[in-house]
C-alpha cells in the first residue's frame, strides 16, 4: 500500500499502523494491527511479555520491515523522513549502547549526522540527570544509567514524536518518577508520546490513552478511564447492620446477586448499583455505614483483557503449536 507524497496538517506528530503483520517463520509476532496514536497525551502500548510490543515498535521506526501493511510517521514512512531525528525520537534497545565512548561522545557523534549543535547535547544530557556521568564509558553504565541516555538520544532532535520501548526498566523509583513527569511534560507540550511497559500500574499513573494487544492483536484502543470502566467488576461493597434482611430483599430481585459471610456485616453485591441498593435501603428502612462501587484496578483490567485474548487465540488458532497456545 502506497502512502501520501506529502503530510497533511491532520498527520502533524502522529503515528498511524495500517494493518502491520509481521511473521517470523511460522510465527506470528504481530497480526493485522491498525491503530492511531495522537498528540498531547501519552499513549500506553501495553500488553504481556511477548505480545508483539517491541516488534511493533521497530516496525514504527523501520527497523523491522512489515511481513504486510504499513506504517507511516507524521503522514510518512520513517524511511522517507529527510532528517528523522528531528522528526522521531526512538528508544528501543537502550542497551544497544555497546560503546566504548563516553555518553557526552556518543550523543555528539549522532547529533553530527543531522548537523545538531553541540549546546542541544549539553541540554539533552542536563535533561536526563546525566551530567555527572557524560564523560564516562557508556558501555559501563548501568541499565537505568542506559535508560536515561537512550532517552537524551531519542530527545535529541527536539522530535514531534516520541517512541520509547520500556523505558522503565532498570529505574529507580526516583528515575521512574522522573520519566513519569517528563514524559507528561512533552506531551503536554503536544508531541506524541508511545511508551510501551508491561506495568499496568505505572501506565496508570503515565498515560491518558491505551493501545493493549495480545499475541500479535489489538485488543483494546481506550482511555485510561474507559479501559478501567469497561472491565469493572460491578460488584458494590454493602456494610449494614441489617446485612441478613437486606440480603433477603436483593436476593428477590431479578438479576441480582449477593455474596455475604455469615455473621457479618458485609455483603458483596452484583446486578444493582449502588443507587438502586441505597434506594431499596431507605424504603425498608435500612440502615447502611457503606455503599461502595468496586473499580477494578489496571491491573486486573488488563489481566481480564489479555487472558480473553489468550483464550480467543487456543481456539481459533488451531494450527498453532501448544507452547504458542500455552505461552
Ligand atoms: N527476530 C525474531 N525471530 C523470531 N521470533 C521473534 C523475533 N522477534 C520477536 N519474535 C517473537 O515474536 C513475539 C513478539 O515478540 P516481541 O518482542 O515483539 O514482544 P513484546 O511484547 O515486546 O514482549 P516483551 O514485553 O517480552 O519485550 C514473541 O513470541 C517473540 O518470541
Amino acid at each position: 500500500m502506497d502512502c501520501p507524497d506529502s503530510p497533511s496538517p491532520e498527520d502533524h506528530a502522529m503515528i498511524e499502523a495500517v494493518g502491520l503483520s509481521k511473521r517470523y517463520g511460522p510465527k506470528t509476532a504481530v497480526h493485522d494491527l491498525s491503530f492511531t496514536v495522537r498528540p498531547g497525551a501519552v499513549t500506553g502500548f501495553l500488553g504481556p511479555n511477548g505480545a508483539g510490543k517491541s516488534t511493533t515498535m521497530r516496525m514504527l521506526v523501520g527497523l523491522d520491515t512489515p511481513s504486510s501493511g504499513h506504517a507511516t510517521l507524521n503522514g510518512r514512512r520513517y524511511a522517507d523522513h529527510a532528517a528523522p531525528l528531528h522528526e522521531v525520537g526512538a528508544m528501543l534497545e537502550a542497551r544497544a549502547v555497546h560503546t566504548g565512548r563516553s555518553a557526552f561522545n556518543h550523543l555528539l557523534a549522532l547529533a553530527a549526522t543531522h548537523g545538531i549543535p553541540r549546546r542541544r547535547v549539553e541540554e539533552v544530557v542536563d535533561l536526563v540527570g546525566l551530567r555527572q556521568v557524560a564523560r564516562k564509558r557508556a558501555g559501563g553504565f548501568s541499565l537505568g544509567m542506559g535508560q536515561r541516555l537512550g532517552i537524551a538520544s531519542a530527545l535529541l532532535g527536539d522530535p514531534a514524536t516520541l517512541i520509547l520501548d520500556e523505558p522503565v526498566n532498570g529505574l529507580d523509583p526516583e528515575g521512574i518518577l522522573w520519566i513519569r513527569n517528563l514524559l507528561k511534560s512533552l506531551a503536554a507540550e503536544g508531541r506524541t508520546v508511545l511508551v510501551s511497559s508491561h506495568l499496568m500500574s505505572e501506565m496508570a499513573l503515565t498515560a491518558e490513552h491505551l493501545i493493549v494487544i495480545g499475541r500479535g492483536r489489538l485488543i483494546a484502543d481506550t482511555s485510561v478511564e474507559e479501559f478501567t470502566r469497561q472491565a469493572s467488576s460491578g460488584k458494590v461493597h454493602v456494610r449494614t447492620p441489617d446485612a441478613e434482611r437486606l440480603g433477603k430483599l436483593l436476593r428477590d430481585l431479578p438479576g441480582v446477586e449477593v455474596a455475604a459471610e455469615q455473621g457479618t456485616e458485609v455483603l458483596e453485591v452484583s446486578g444493582a448499583d449502588g443507587e438502586r441498593i441505597g434506594r431499596l435501603a431507605a424504603e425498608h428502612g435500612l440502615v447502611l455505614f457503606e455503599l461502595t462501587p468496586q473499580q477494578a484496578s489496571l491491573e486486573e483490567a488488563f489481566m481480564e483483557l489479555t487472558r480473553d485474548a489468550v483464550e480467543y487465540e487456543a481456539t481459533v488458532t488451531t494450527t498453532a503449536p501448544a507452547q504458542e497456545v500455552a505461552a
